[in-house]
């Protein structure tokens, strides 16, 4: 985004505003009411001032209390009266001759000056209040949208956008800057607004009380303009920085209180204080330096002002002498003048809040200018529902336009068949899986479902019909019923325990203090690894998919638990097409079709069998296995199996584990 184009940016976010028009042009009318009431006060206290000196005169002359009782002494022939001075002396004619004929009549205008004060004061609250309560309510209204769209957005950006940016950046774009757009946007657009009406106010009314001494009092208005405008310009880049640190500093708190266990493990606290140190460091400079460009702006106004109004005392008290001007008129002059210069020092103001939000909203608009995950055809189909083949025609990979990841795979996946992937850490097993839900699209190539390019169909039509378990599960801070029933919220809690039992779960969920009404924390932290597997396990047996991609858990869990989960998996994945990324060799051995992948390349594929005969890389890695696992069975159990919570199984795997641990619920 061309960070200069404020204005573009502005009026981008106002048009948040536009389904709310209405409400705003209400809004409109109650300022421009708001701001006429509100000048119109100190109107009549020059009126007041006008009439006391008259009658003062009048008594200094006349002497004769008699005269002022039933006299009119009053001579309003000025050259440019005060504007409201008519209708008011007019009324209070009208009210002395009605009703107060026998009182003095200067006391009885006074008398209803200070009721109509008292009255316009009241007024204008209610027309304040009202304002507010609209603006409040549309200000929150504007942040509950950008919001929702914002998070709507963000659920569709692609796998690479996460993977790129850091958790606790978006949130604090999410959160932080979508915040401050209400209370640095929607509050100062509307004080911002009502000031433009009270300075026109003004301005009409002291132009036509002396026309010459307002352009006179004007004449600092271009300095503090182009002031606040250089000022401006720093303060908004500097709070863009802020902005950016902030959410640095958000992602590293995210990191660390995510991996907390690490830290403590690693002994690091002080390490990590130091590095939150820093970061906390430099927002807190940046900081300062919005601080002090804000202070040292206001001085600077201030003097401008002060100047404006020293021209206008000097001037306008000479008028008075001179009698070109009423001292009622002087009176509600410097007010005036004084609240003319609010609406421009509020500019400045105004000016410094819209570029702290403009940092804000270029940040937020960053994300929703980010393109979203997939391109889908207009055109794209619903995709009918499927019997499992899944073809990859000759698909090339790679991640940012970097090295290639895969390179001419060519699968055929039959219904209800079993693929494995074998290979080297690193060799594109987890990648080739991912282009079958659309995660990324392949560079060059194609992949199929039941004959269906995957490009032509509506991805969430595709993804409703597989279902992947993960190496490490990934389970919400909510009940066991709720991460079952993740993957179908129509599912009754019968169908639930269903899938629990076929994942072999519910046993352990019985156990549990609330039983499948357990929270079991944020990330599963309250289950163990095997526990959480199986839950995973229950969730994809629910969703009942035709396609199913099966990371397998390097994690290592006892015999037991790991039998418990391997007839899970039996359960699971029968009569499923499913791909299964393999990191011990002993739980493929029946596949379908075991496909070795080095660097990105198929290199062998065949049966376990056929495999082992043609003596190749698989070979390798099965002896490799074989022979690590007979090295380190003496190794770490002594010669005895099961000794101190140590368990080996007697299958060639790698994964060794401490058998049971404490509860997680105490
Ligand atoms: N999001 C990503 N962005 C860039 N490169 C990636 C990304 N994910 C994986 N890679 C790279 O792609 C290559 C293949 O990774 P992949 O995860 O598919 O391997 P794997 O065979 O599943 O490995 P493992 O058995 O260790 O899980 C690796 O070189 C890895 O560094």
């Amino acid at each position: 985004m061309n960070r200069t184009n404020t204005g573009n940016t502005y009026i981008r976010l106002l048009g948040y505003l536009k389904p709310y028009w209405h409400k705003s042009v209400i809004v409109l009318i109650l300022s421009a009411v708001g701001a006429y009431i509100a000048v119109l006060p100190t109107q009549i206290l020059g009126i007041a001032v006008d009439e006391i000196k008259i009658a003062d005169t009048y008594v200094q002359t006349h002497r004769s209390d008699e005269t002022l009782r039933n006299d009119k002494p009053y001579s309003h022939e000025q050259k440019n009266p005060i504007p409201l001075s008519k209708p008011m002396t007019a009324i209070s004619a009208y009210i002395h001759e009605r009703w107060f004929e026998n009182h003095n009549q200067t006391l009885v205008t006074l008398v209803f000056f200070a009721m109509s004060f008292i009255i316009l004061h009241t007024f204008g609250g209610a027309v304040t209040l009202i304002h507010g309560f609209i603006t409040s309510e549309l200000g929150q209204r504007l942040i509950y949208d950008l919001r929702n769209e914002l998070y709507n957005h963000i659920q569709g950006l692609p796998l690479s956008y996460f993977e790129n940016n850091k958790t606790g950046d978006i949130m604090s774009r999410i959160m932080n800057d979508v915040n401050s757009l209400e209370q640095a946007i929607v509050g100062p657009v509307i004080t911002f607004i009502t000031d433009m009406f009270k300075f026109g106010w003004i301005l009409y009314f002291c132009l036509k009380l002396d026309w010459m001494l307002t352009v006179i009092a004007l004449f600092v208005c271009p300095f503090i303009s182009l002031c606040t405008y250089n000022f401006g310009k720093r303060i908004r880049r500097v709070f863009r920085s802020l902005r950016d640190k902030t959410g640095e500093l958000n992602a590293l708190i995210q990191d660390n209180i995510s991996g907390i266990r690490v830290i403590a493990g690693f002994a690091k606290e002080s390490d990590e204080m130091k590095r939150f140190q820093k970061k906390n460091y430099e927002n807190y400079a940046l900081y300062v330096r919005i601080l002090k460009l804000v202070s040292a702006l206001r001085p600077v106004v201030d003097l401008m002002t002060e100047t404006g109004a020293m021209v206008v005392i000097c001037l306008g008290g000479y008028k008075v002498l001179q009698g070109q001007l009423s001292a009622g008129t002087f009176v509600i002059f410097f007010p005036y003048l004084q609240m003319m210069y609010g609406p421009i020092t509020g500019l400045t103001r105004f000016y410094n809040q819209v570029q702290r939000a403009i940092a804000s909203t270029e940040r937020v608009f960053e994300v929703l200018d980010t393109p979203g995950d997939l391109k889908v055809a207009p055109d794209a189909v619903d995709l009918p529902p499927v019997l499992g083949v899944v073809e990859f025609k000759r698909v090339h990979f790679m991640y940012n336009n970097d090295m290639e990841v895969l390179t001419n795979i060519n699968i055929k996946a039959l219904p209800g068949q079993m693929i494995a992937l074998v290979g080297p850490s690193g060799s594109g097993k987890t990648t080739l899986t991912k282009l079958i839900p659309r995660f990324y699209d392949p560079t060059q190539g194609d992949v199929f479902v039941d004959g269906y390019n995957i490009k032509d169909v509506k991805p969430h039509s595709l993804r409703k019909q597989m279902a992947m378990v993960l190496q490490e599960p990934f389970l919400f801070n909510d009940t066991v019923k709720a991460n079952i029933g993740y993957a179908r919220s129509d599912a009754s809690d019968k169908e639930i325990e269903e899938a629990a039992r076929a994942a072999n779960a519910h046993d352990f969920i019985v156990e549990l203090p609330k039983g499948y009404d357990s929270v079991i924390g944020e990330r599963g932290v309250k289950l163990s690894g095997g526990q959480k597997q199986r839950i995973a396990i229950a969730c994809a047996i629910l969703a009942n998919p035709r396609i199913l991609i099966l990371d397998e858990a390097t994690s290592s869990v006892d015999t037991e638990t790991e039998q418990l989960i391997q007839h899970a998996i039996y359960r699971l994945v029968k009569d499923r097409t499913t791909f299964v990324i393999a990191h011990r060799l002993s739980t493929i051995l029946h596949a379908d079709l075991i496909i070795v992948l080095e660097k990105g390349q198929i290199v062998e594929m065949g049966l376990h069998h056929e495999l082992l005969a043609n003596g190749g890389l698989y070979k390798k890695l099965f002896e490799m296995q074989f022979d690590t696992q007979e090295k380190i069975k003496p190794e770490i159990s002594g010669g005895e199996t099961g000794k101190a919570g140590i368990t080996v199984s007697s299958e060639p795997i790698l994964d060794l584990n401490v058998s049971s641990q404490p509860s997680k619920w105490s």
